[in-house]
């Protein structure tokens, strides 16, 4: 098997690219324009109902090639194999990695320890849409004998993010009568707007967490459970108005919720990869069972495409690959994500933790520094807004941010002439950053010469468009394979577990260190001056 151990910057697909990169690294987009005509009908690809364009890149058919290389050395269909098939890739925390088990169809067979976990996975799966459907129809009563209407998921990071995005980008496929919130700060004043205006009989609390540990889930979950007491008085309302997601049964019964109305999934599906299990409830509940379904289908149709197709077409392939000839070549530090739906507002959010605590890795699998730069800042926030923000950035100043551009042909809505105008600033804004404008062309405009290179844009600066006829379900899903896959392709390209997230723990450990310390004035200090100084203050400001 090739291998995704070592070092890739010794190999010899990378050497290769090093030396393609000391003319690549001249080329200009119009130039590639004008020398082929069809750049704009051939550097493109399709997955799913996805077509993208990548054509406005800073490569040649010779650097797609020489990234294909490397994708074959570094053996990304052998590592996309072991994925699939249940190897414990995770090799930090001994686990397989298996999201997409998620969405196998009934009667595949993935094995992990011999055993077939996809029976499992369609079992969770119509419990919870027994479930949904029992919530969105009226039948499921709350204590005091009323439907339900407000339906509340706390959760954090992957147990919060997934469902929280496509709960937005789907609300046109959304039950109207039924209202979603999502809560998943520690910061008191989420739970508090989100309970302030509501009828706690007729309030659902789903509490998502795969660990049941997590401290900011379980004070929100405490905090909810003393809200609903205060209202309705009644230790068993509890019964009717929780229920959980977890892997951690026990805990989930010393919190006080049936595990009955407990919906499972497993230790092979990381918290970032989650949002098909069970943590979708709340998600499944806005859409409904036949919803949830066409987005697994849609996540599924990826799986297959990333398995059969060739990898010089193989999109999220190639989108990994197009990432990291800008992250370790051109030196790019930021990649934006700028969707032109308002439906997507959060996908940007979600691709954070999916990309980030994924590949923001300093430390390979095989225990060494890596020597290449490792995952990009990820960020962005819907189209056309960001352009009266920072695009001025983007498209004058001094750092290249390659930025995927997602845009929908046909609104849910259709208003007036809202969606072209929409789709326009899209494509102009790719044209704008591919093409620029010479100081020529701003001359020929009659600008006076002291303003000429202020107005002038120099263009080349890469993106990749992704454009779908709609956003539904099944577009959707296709969406967020298509991330997850590539960003699947980068860590084995680098040689990272994208799959494990220690980076996280140091900050919760000490958090739980600081928290009594806050409260307790005599307590002896003894971290840094600067934090000793901060807690020292924090405490007069309260009072203590
Ligand atoms: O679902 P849990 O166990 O509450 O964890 C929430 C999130 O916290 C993290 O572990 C990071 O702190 C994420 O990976 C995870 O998605």
């Amino acid at each position: 098997m090739a291998s995704a151990q070592g070092d890739v910057a010794a190999g010899p697909a990378w050497q290769r690219l090093q030396q393609h990169y000391e003319t690549a690294r001249g080329l200009q987009l119009r130039e590639l324009f004008d020398a082929d005509p069809t750049r704009g009908e051939t550097f493109t690809a399709t997955a799913g109902e996805l077509y993208v364009d990548y054509s406005k890149h800073r490569l040649t058919a010779e650097t797609l090639e020489l990234l294909v290389a490397l994708a074959e050395e570094r053996g990304v269909p052998e590592q996309f194999a072991a994925m699939v098939t249940g190897q414990k890739i995770n090799t930090t925390e001994g686990r397989a990695v298996l999201h997409t088990a998620l969405r196998a169809p009934r009667g595949t067979v993935v094995e992990v320890d011999g055993v077939d976990v996809v029976p499992g996975v369609h079992e969770v799966l119509d419990k919870m849409a027994g479930f949904a459907d029992s919530v969105r129809s009226g039948e499921w009563k709350g204590h005091t004998g009323k439907r339900i209407r407000t339906v509340i998921n706390i959760g954090i990071g992957g147990s919060d993010l997934g469902p929280a995005m496509a709960y937005d980008a789907l609300l046109p496929f959304t039950q109207r009568d039924l209202d979603f919130r999502f809560v998943s700060n520690v910061d008191g004043a989420d739970i508090y707007e989100a309970t302030r205006d509501i009828e706690a009989d007729e309030t659902l609390f789903i509490v998502s967490s795969k660990t049941f540990t997590t401290q900011e889930t379980l004070a929100n979950a405490h905090t909810a459970r003393d809200w609903l007491l205060g209202k309705l008085g009644d230790e068993s309302a509890v019964a009717k108005h929780f229920v959980a997601v977890s892997t951690n049964a026990s805990a989930v019964g010393e919190f006080g919720i049936d595990t009955d109305n407990m919906f499972g999934f497993w230790d092979w599906v990381g918290g970032r990869y989650s949002f098909p299990s069970a943590i979708g409830l709340s998600l499944m509940i806005a859409i409904g069972p036949d919803g949830f379904r066409e987005l697994l289908a849609g996540m599924r149709e990826i799986d297959e495409h990333v398995r059969t197709t060739p990898l010089d077409r193989n999109v999220p392939v190639l989108l990994g690959l197009i990432g990291v000839w800008y992250r370790d070549f051109f030196g790019a530090q930021a990649h934006a994500v700028l969707p032109y739906s308002n439906y997507l507002g959060k996908f940007p959010a979600y691709l954070q933790q999916l990309d980030m605590e994924s590949n923001g890795k300093y430390v390979r699998k095989d225990g060494e520094l890596v020597t290449v730069d490792t995952g990009p800042i990820v960020w962005g926030t819907p189209g056309t807004n960001g352009q009266h923000a920072y695009y001025q950035l983007i498209h004058q100043g001094t750092t290249m941010i390659p930025a995927d551009f997602i845009g929908i042909a046909r609104p849910a809505e259709e208003i007036g002439e809202h969606q072209d105008l929409l789709v326009a600033n899209l494509f102009a804004q790719t044209e704008a950053l591919a093409f620029g404008k010479t100081p020529d062309e701003v001359r020929a405009e009659g600008v006076a010469e002291d303003l000429v290179q202020h107005k002038t844009f120099p263009g080349n600066r890469p993106t990749t468009t992704i454009l779908a006829a709609e956003l539904t379900p099944r577009v959707l899903g296709q969406l967020v394979a298509t991330y997850e896959h590539k960003v699947f392709t980068q860590g084995v390209i680098w040689g990272i577990n994208s799959f494990d997230q220690w980076g996280v723990e140091l900050g919760k450990v000490l958090a739980k260190r600081i928290a009594p310390e806050l409260t307790e004035a005599e307590v002896d200090l003894a971290h840094d001056s600067s934090t000793n100084t901060l807690i020292r203050r924090y405490r007069s400001m309260r009072g203590r």
